[in-house]
């Protein structure tokens, strides 16, 4: 086979056999496969794709050099660590950790077998991480494992509050196994995050920036991006996503691409995401209100009830993403409508890329032709750039990260409870879509503008951050962004 990249033989060992018995291991761009020496039908197929790493090491057991005399001191290991798909006892999937420990003996002394196990290491570093040049770097000298560094970014404050915790007791080891180096920074406060990507000089170093967070602070990055003058390079840096707060919008997307077991141990799946450090294009948003003319959004936005529903649950962040069926059922029960003009751009009318970047500012009129304007009483408008907008919310079923589409959602009143209650309800499933008193259209841009002199007022949330209502308006940055997806 042409593919192979290297094969040789070691001793595949367990736990309580560190001697191990011998076998034949050949690495291709796909598969390690381990057949045992003798016996064809003992064979290991291990997927390039479920590994995220290995390590070198020299014998740590004691027993085995008592057993040896010390004998056994020119032995080296090589331990492969993956995470197969695996079935529960429930028969549901999910990524089971496990590893592969080859003891080589190939030459009499240990520095002679230790050279050689780090040729091996070498080959499969090569073959498990992305050796992809980097569009925001500036150099494109051949990218190796040695010259990658993330930035990570903990919001101790997430959610529940335990990223911090799980950086360490979870998400530490997952980036030792697969020897990324990374710098660490806990947030302290709002905007923290945003501040440092904003002014950090040397960021174009970085292979990417992660947030271990909820949405909030992946917004903070990517604002915090657009606020530099390098914008139009760095926002080439992919940006990766470690659910732990209580909305992961991107986290939960991203497995949804990869038919990925998201829900069993989000962290896993989107840990895996990162350290392969494989990226992809993105859709950004550019957003204009009437109080910030120029922010980033790679999520949401939205206005009126599910808005509400954000905002006025925040202070049930402790309990996760539950908070959002518990302000759900308050709001439902005490339903408004408000008043405003919604008018958008559908992304089938042909539109130039110059005439998008050419879009008239919001305190000007837009043209009658290809705009579509509705103006009355809504119960609810929300856009998408990706599939989920939390966990259990399939807003658009149908989004790629690339799409070139905003998927916006338009509810008009009158609307009675149960039909709000059927739309929340379908949304899991992504079938509120199909709902006949629901618009959803895809669009390159829209404007809401809210009748702020008039009855009860909703938020603008962008991205689940809040502002006061105002009006607004989206346009798509079609692939401007990166994120790490492997
Ligand atoms: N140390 C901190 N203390 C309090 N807030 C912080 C801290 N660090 C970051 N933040 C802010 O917390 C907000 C929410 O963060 P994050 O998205 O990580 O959590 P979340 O629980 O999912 O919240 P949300 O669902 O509101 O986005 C972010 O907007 C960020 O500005």
């Amino acid at each position: 086979m042409s593919d192979i990249i290297r094969d040789d033989t070691f001793y595949y060992c367990e736990e309580k056999n560190l001697r191990g018995v011998e076998c034949k291991a050949t690495l291709s761009h796909s598969t390690l496969t381990i057949i045992e020496s003798g016996n064809g039908n003992k064979q290991r197929t291990i997927n390039v794709d479920d590994m995220i790493g290995c390590l070198c090491m020299r014998n740590q057991d004691p027993h085995e050099n008592q057993q040896s005399h010390g004998q056994d001191t020119i032995s080296v290991f090589l331990c492969v660590y993956y995470y197969s798909l695996s079935k529960n006892f429930k028969k549901s999937p999910y990524r089971k950790r496990e590893t592969a420990l080859l003891r080589c003996q190939k030459y009499s002394t240990f520095v002679e077998n230790c050279d050689y196990v780090a040729k091996w290491q070498s080959s499969l570093y090569l073959v498990i991480h992305s050796n992809e040049i980097y569009p925001h770097m500036p150099s494109t000298d051949l990218i190796t494992i040695d010259s990658q560094r993330l930035l990570i970014f903990v919001n101790p404050n997430s959610g529940p509050g335990i990223a911090l915790k799980t950086f360490n007791t979870r998400i530490r080891s997952f980036l030792g196994e697969a020897n990324i180096s990374y710098d660490l920074i806990v947030t302290s406060h709002v905007g923290h995050c945003q501040k440092i990507v904003q002014d950090f000089k040397d960021l174009a170093k970085y292979t990417g920036l992660v947030a271990v967070s909820g949405d909030g602070l992946l917004y903070e990055i990517y604002n915090g991006l657009f606020a530099r003058e390098d914008w139009d390079s760095i926002c080439r840096i992919p940006v990766g996503a470690i659910p732990q707060g209580s909305g992961n919008g991107l986290a939960r997307s991203l497995a949804h691409f990869k038919n990925e077991p998201y829900l069993y141990d989000p962290l896993v799946v989107s840990v895996l995401n990162v350290v392969k450090l494989k990226s992809h294009e993105m859709d950004l948003c550019l957003v204009n209100t009437t109080k910030f003319p120029k922010l980033i959004s790679f999520l949401s936005v939205g206005w009126g009830l599910m808005a509400d529903i954000d905002i006025e649950s925040e202070r049930l962040r402790m309990i996760g993403e539950a908070r959002f069926t518990v302000g759900a059922l308050a709001r439902i029960m005490r339903l408004r409508t408000y008043k405003a003009t919604v008018s958008y751009l559908p992304a089938v009318s042909g539109i130039s890329d110059e005439e998008m970047s050419s879009l008239p500012p919001l305190d000007e009129p837009l043209p009658d032709q290809k705009w579509i304007s509705v103006t009355g009483e809504f119960v609810c408008v929300y856009s998408s750039l990706i599939p989920f907008i939390g966990t259990d919310l399939f807003f658009a079923p149908k989004a790629l990260l690339d799409d070139g589409i905003i998927w916006l959602m338009i509810v008009k009143a009158p609307a009675s409870k149960l039909q709000v209650t059927q739309l929340l309800l379908s949304m899991e499933k992504g079938n509120h879509i199909q709902l006949p008193w629901v618009t959803f259209v895809p669009v390159t841009a829209f404007r809401l503008v809210p009748d702020v002199s008039v009855g009860p007022q909703s938020y603008l949330v962008i991205d689940g951050e809040k502002l006061d209502t105002q009006a607004m308006q989206a346009q798509i940055m079609p692939r401007k962004g990166r994120v790490f997806m492997r």
